[in-house]
């Protein structure tokens, strides 16, 4: 189990730049099992996930070479199914959340898919439901083995259909898009998320000859084509981490200028912020937030009542940054509500920042009240273990505040997700070390 040391309290400044973005990465990398042809994938972030799903492609025998630092050229034209079937695949395809994408892809292309039952954060339950009702809608037969959690899907060929989908799930509409690409007629999706990672992938197949309409909205249209091709695609810069050093240059009271971030698609992220009282400024396509002397005051609503901050499906605000947005109240002027919709197990790491002295009173396993104390006292440092992802990069934006060295077991979770983080972040000035 990894550890990072963290000496708190010290303001940081300079430049960041986020990493080519993980779940954008993780869509991307299964649709390249869609065609025998070559497909180039620029902008990838080097993190354990997505390493483990390149190794997972490799297994399959897709051929990989690496052109340059996050450049990749992949060429799925000798696929090895029964590697499907063996124990080393069990294994793989459980340790992390999109190898679930690899249904989809597969049973397009070769008539079946299969998956362990998939890993990623233990942050309530994660169904799968959506995933399968749609191969089923596209004429798949579903198929699991209860003892090994193995789930499957066959079909000699999948018919174009309509479905509303039951939520609006993220790899789950992915992996129906991926599916449907080359099924028979045409598949429309309602209810189809239409996050910007989506966006992405639907704008990837479609340079490949798919024909998918309505990209960006919840109503996908997907004319299916008998077959995909080769194409260049470049990820997106990750939008959980602009937001994670956002939370950061608050927390630690620095000025921090984040580079290069597509501001157009950064839906709801820079309003929220600034709800919480943080400046932002454009600046070209960076962020450059000023260091705020006299902290950072969270606005209320037009009736004077308490601000709440909440996740939905995109357009609304991502589940993946309330842990860091709650982290960052506790330091802000005022009271917010964080109101976790979507994930049932997601706000237990709260115990841990009451132990630092942050004021919090967890309602229930969706909701916190915190109260923000305004830098009047800072937070104690202390030795704790990173449960998941963005609890873990919460965690370490309240020891870079607290007043001492803090240690943070289990690292891992956070290296599941940010690339190189300990140097990027001595670059620009902070004291961690990796022991
Ligand atoms: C690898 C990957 O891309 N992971 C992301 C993906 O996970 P993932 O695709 O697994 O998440 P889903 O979109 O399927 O759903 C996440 C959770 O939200 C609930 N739900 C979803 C839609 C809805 O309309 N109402 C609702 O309550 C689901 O029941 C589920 O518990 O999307 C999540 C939601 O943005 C993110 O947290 C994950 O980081
Ligand atoms: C929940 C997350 O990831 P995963 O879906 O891979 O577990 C996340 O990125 O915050």
């Amino acid at each position: 189990m990894g550890t990072f040391k963290i000496e708190g309290g010290y303001p940081l400044s300079g430049e960041i730049t986020p990493q080519g973005a993980k779940n954008e990465a993780l869509q991307i990398l299964c649709a390249v099992l869609l065609t025998a042809e070559e497909v180039t994938i620029n902008n990838i972030p080097d993190i354990v996930d997505v390493n483990k799903l390149i190794s997972i492609l490799e297994d399959l025998g897709v051929k990989i070479k690496n052109k340059e630092e996050g450049s990749y050229s992949f060429k799925a034209d000798a696929i090895n199914l029964d590697y499907l079937q063996s124990d080393q695949f069990k294994q793989d395809g459980r340790e992390l959340r999109g190898s679930i994408m690899l249904v989809g892809p597969l049973l397009a292309r070769f008539g079946k898919g299969y998956i362990p039952k998939p890993g990623g954060d233990k942050i309530g339950r994660r169904r799968l439901d959506t995933h399968f009702e749609g191969f089923i809608k596209l004429g798949g037969k579903f198929r699991y083995n209860k003892e090994e959690h193995f789930y499957g899907v066959e079909a000699k060929s999948l018919k174009g259909t309509y479905m509303l989908l039951d939520e609006a799930s993220v790899t789950g509409t992915a992996n129906i898009v991926m599916a449907a690409v080359m099924a028979e007629g045409t598949t429309t999706i309602y209810n189809a998320a239409c996050e910007p990672y989506l966006q992405q992938l639907c704008k990837m197949l479609n340079r490949m000859g798919a024909k998918i309409s309505g990209v960006g909205s919840n109503l996908l249209t997907i004319e299916g084509v008998a077959e995909l091709g080769g194409t260049e695609h470049r990820m997106l810069p990750d939008m959980i981490e602009i937001g994670s050093w956002i939370g950061l240059a608050a927390m630690t009271r620095s000025e921090l200028t984040i580079k290069d971030v597509s501001w157009g698609d950064l839906g709801q992220i820079p309003t929220v912020f600034r709800k919480l009282g943080i400046e932002l400024e454009q600046k070209g396509d960076d962020i450059y937030i000023p260091e705020q002397p006299d902290g950072y005051k969270i606005q209320k609503y037009i009736d004077g009542s308490i601000l709440t901050i909440s996740d939905a499906p995109w357009p609304g605000l991502t589940p993946d940054l309330l842990s860091i947005i709650l982290v960052m109240a506790t330091q802000a002027k005022g009271e917010v509500l964080i109101h976790q919709k979507m994930f049932e197990s997601r706000l237990f790491f709260v115990d841990k920042l009451i132990d630092m002295g942050a004021k919090i009173i967890l309602c229930d396993p969706h909701r916190a009240v915190v109260i923000g104390q305004n830098f009047k006292s800072a937070l104690n440092a202390t030795t704790m273990t990173s449960p998941d992802i963005r609890a873990g990069i919460s965690l370490l934006i309240a020891a870079l505040s607290a007043k001492g060295t803090s240690t943070i077991h289990n690292i891992e979770q956070i290296d599941r997700g940010y690339q190189d983080i300990d140097t990027r972040l001595r670059a620009i000035g902070a004291k961690i070390s990796r022991v």
